[in-house]
């Protein structure tokens, strides 16, 4: 089946651009944002589908295709929904300034070129001395090349590819939605229709002077003129009509045009004097003027509509204008302590909540100020209370917490020498105090997805996805901006910036930022910084549940400072999308934090595999690397023959044979370390990288006969894993498995104590410093959940 009024004979294998219809263009429109983004060679069979049905116009499977593609990527289109609001930004104030940034238009058409349009042009072959004028019809975004979609003056639509030269190699999403808007008219000199690796077809456009803007009437503005014969009261309430329909952009228009007629009615800015005076039921005030009561709505509202785009920043402006006008306001008021809240002034939020419940004593009202009061006292103490929500019910994910940031006992500093950035405490530490509480800018959920592919590398589409994310939020608030310009200031070449850390401190002040983050700075942003979590799920650890398995890969804007050691000092644990940070070992003042980026329970060859999978480009030079290089020779053989039996790439559980093999190379291993003679850390290190051979000589006791005896005791391992990964979860698996062990096998209750303890001292590490009862009883959890 096809979409009627979009198929055009001209084109080869019915691959014509879209177009035509008014449905066509809306699936364009959409599909085109969503193929845009799924340009990655690495497409998922979805996206593949996606764009075979598009180029076969193929009606059914496509709108098939996309229903499942938005199904999986709700989130995505939840975000393509909000990209709208750049056409309602810029109608406000600040969207008027970022308008005169625009290049000048430049020329009204083309001169000494004949037009084409997209129905006579052949893929594959240059149209010299031709000219294409269109209109742009989709946002403009930017992955790899500057894409957008155009529409000729027939109505045939056809996708563009600019390469980002035409920038300087300096393309944002901000930069090139302004310079290419929706909306506006083009000229495509010599436009060349290419055939692309993905089996679609575009125009490709190579040089700035191919492209001309002839002029920039973005839909926001051109619809203002046929609007301007409705008086303010119906703008505002035209405005509440969308906002009840969920279009927030669309309510944000018209509540800005509403507040544009009312300054332009008035003739200057209302003010408080005729506030309360009687107006009509247009708005209007007996003298003509619109009344300050439809202003103060119509502000009061459209920062209720930010709000719900997340832009909290315009929403606390819009807020303070409709108090500068009415500072009694009720909804005014809470509105501020809302954007207040979410931009982490808790302090400010929670008096404006206190304000508001002056006026009224509702329940809304008091649950905000309760929970303002809360955060704040979280962000100045850095007590959480996080025991209810891992002990909770793992099915129950309706009421998933909320916690404020935390800045604990830590600075960012140069690392001498190295030019890069790190953490250093502040003071001495202890085991399980907390470090820093960071919420995610971002998450991207794998849901299915692996986080390294089978090809070994690092998933590019979830990284693309987050940079998607990132991009969308950069042009919401210019403290996650800076927070993001700071982390892209730092090259690898020695020139890192230190920022101040008053920008990741909650009730903080920080200037506003005019930097903006290139594209290409935010993949790399994402590429250094980004950590990804495949543990399981920190809820449920309620006895007899199994935890539910989540992956995902995001950005933590303070946690990112942290820089990687193969026998780190701290530990990462994730609430919900919120992640906490303890000491897993005592750390000196001055002392640098680390984190392990990769599970390094492992030999050192084998953790910087790792490392390179997940394209963290640098060679680990931390004091266990370092041992392990310096004993390779004596541990050159075991370590060759501990790879080809476990072959950790393919993650095979070894066979009898082979684990009778290993079983034997620990007992081998064990044979070495006593002959060099090192310290019992240093045994520890070593024994922690083979940890694998000794769980499979456990597990393979009885066949080792005697030789079982020369062995480490099983809590001599468990030591050994906690000295080289405090508070890695494989440790805490371990020390519980034997725990139960000893139980079931009566082992005397000293024994048994022994091993609860230990048990408590890793949850410790994980958990952070706990009563000891909810220690207990985190412990109890780990020890009755299904192996
Ligand atoms: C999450 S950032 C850590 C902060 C970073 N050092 C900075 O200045 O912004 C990760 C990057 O830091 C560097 N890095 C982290 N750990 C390192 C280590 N152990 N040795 C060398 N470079 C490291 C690498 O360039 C890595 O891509």
């Amino acid at each position: 089946m096809r979409v009627e009024g979009i198929m055009h004979p001209h084109y080869r294998k019915g691959s014509a651009p879209l177009g035509g219809t008014e449905l066509g263009r809306e699936i364009l429109m959409q599909l085109g944002t969503l193929q845009l983004y799924g340009m990655d060679p690495q497409l998922t069979p979805l996206e593949r589908g996606l764009v075979k049905y598009s180029l076969r116009m193929d009606k059914a499977g496509l709108m098939e295709a996309h229903m499942r593609f938005l199904k999986q990527f709700g989130e995505l289109e939840r975000d393509w929904q909000l990209t709208k609001e750049a056409a309602a930004m810029m109608t406000t104030s600040k969207g008027v300034a970022m308008e005169k940034e625009r290049p000048p238009v430049r020329k009204k058409a083309v001169e000494g070129m004949r037009a084409i349009h997209l129905v006579d042009l052949a893929v594959g072959k240059r149209n010299h001395g031709r000219v294409l004028y269109a209109t742009i019809c989709a946002d403009t975004f930017f992955l790899s090349l500057i894409q957008t979609l155009v529409e000729d003056d027939e109505g045939l639509a056809a996708r563009v590819m600019i390469d980002d030269a035409t920038l300087d190699g300096s393309a944002s999403w901000a930069k090139v939605q302004r310079r290419y808007p929706r909306g506006a008219k083009i000229a495509i000199k010599a436009p060349f229709l290419s055939d692309l690796p993905d089996e679609s077809i575009a125009l490709y456009v190579t040089s700035e002077e191919d492209l001309v803007v002839l002029s920039d009437s973005s839909p926001s503005t051109v619809e203002f003129d046929s609007y301007g014969i409705m008086d303010a009261a119906t703008l505002r309430t035209e405005g509440n009509r969308l906002f009840a329909k969920q279009d927030w952009p669309g309510a944000i228009g018209f509540y800005t045009k509403c507040i544009q007629k009312a300054m332009s009615t008035n003739q200057r800015k209302p003010n408080a004097k005729n506030r309360k005076k009687g107006h009509s039921e247009n708005g209007a005030t007996s003298n003509g003027k619109v009344s300050t009561e439809t202003v103060v709505l119509a502000y009061s509202n459209r920062a209720a509509a930010w709000m719900k785009l997340c832009h909290y920043e315009r929403a606390l402006v819009d807020a303070e204008e409709a108090l500068h006008l009415d500072p009694q306001h009720l909804k005014s008021i809470y509105r501020k302590g809302c954007a207040l809240r979410h931009m982490q002034q808790f302090q400010r939020a929670s008096e404006c909540f206190a304000m508001a419940l002056e006026y009224s004593p509702e329940k809304e009202i008091r649950q905000a100020h309760n929970r303002s009061k809360t955060y704040d006292s979280q962000s100045r103490l850095g007590v959480y209370e996080i025991h209810n929500h891992l002990l909770g019910d793992a099915d129950d994910v309706s009421n998933l917490p909320e916690f404020s940031d935390f800045v604990g006992p830590v600075e960012i500093k140069l690392m001498e020498g190295k030019g890069r950035r790190g953490l250093f405490v502040t003071r001495d530490v202890e085991v399980g105090d907390l470090l820093l509480v960071s919420n995610a800018l971002a998450v991207v959920n794998a849901e299915g997805r692996k986080i390294v592919t089978s090809s070994g590398r690092s998933n590019a589409c979830l990284r693309d996805e987050l940079v998607y994310k990132l991009s969308n939020l950069v042009l919401k608030s210019s403290r996650w901006l800076q927070q993001l310009c700071c982390l892209a200031d730092c090259d690898c070449h020695g020139n890192g910036k230190v920022p101040s850390l008053e920008l990741f401190r909650p009730n903080s002040k920080w200037n506003s930022c005019k930097d903006d983050v290139p594209l290409v700075r935010m993949k790399g942003v994402v590429l250094q910084n980004a950590l990804d979590e495949s543990g399981s799920c920190t809820r449920g650890l309620a006895a007899g549940q199994q935890p539910p398995a989540r992956q995902f890969l995001g950005l933590w804007p303070l946690a990112s400072f942290i820089n990687h050691s193969c026998a780190s000092n701290s530990f990462r644990l994730h609430v919900g999308d919120t992640l906490f940070l303890h000491a897993s070992r005592p750390i000196e003042a001055g002392e640098e934090v680390t984190l392990a980026y990769v599970n390094t329970l492992l030999p050192r060859q084998m953790r910087q595999e790792l490392l390179d999978q997940n394209s963290w480009e640098f060679k680990c030079n931390c004091s266990r690397c370092l041992l392990e290089a310096k004993l390779s020779a004596p541990l050159k053989q075991v370590s060759k023959r501990f790879q080809s039996l476990w072959g950790y790439k393919e993650s095979v559980t070894p066979g009898q044979s082979e684990s009778f093999k290993m079983a034997k190379l620990a007992l081998k291993l064990e044979h070495i370390l006593k002959n060099i003679g090192l310290y019992l850390y240093e045994v520890q290190l070593i024994r922690a990288s083979f940890f694998i051979m000794y769980w499979i000589g456990y597990l393979n006791l009885d066949r080792l006969g005697d030789l079982a005896i020369k062995l480490p005791l099983p809590e001599n391992l468990i030591d050994a894993m906690t000295a080289a990964a405090p508070g890695d979860g494989m440790s805490l698996y371990f020390a519980c498995y034997w725990l139960k062990k000893f139980k079931e096998e009566g082992a005397s209750v000293a024994v048994i104590n022994d091993a609860h303890k230990r048990a408590m001292r890793i949850c410790r590490c994980i958990y952070g410093k706990q009563e000891s009862e909810i220690l207990k009883r985190l412990v109890k959890a780990h020890d009755s959940a299904p192996n």
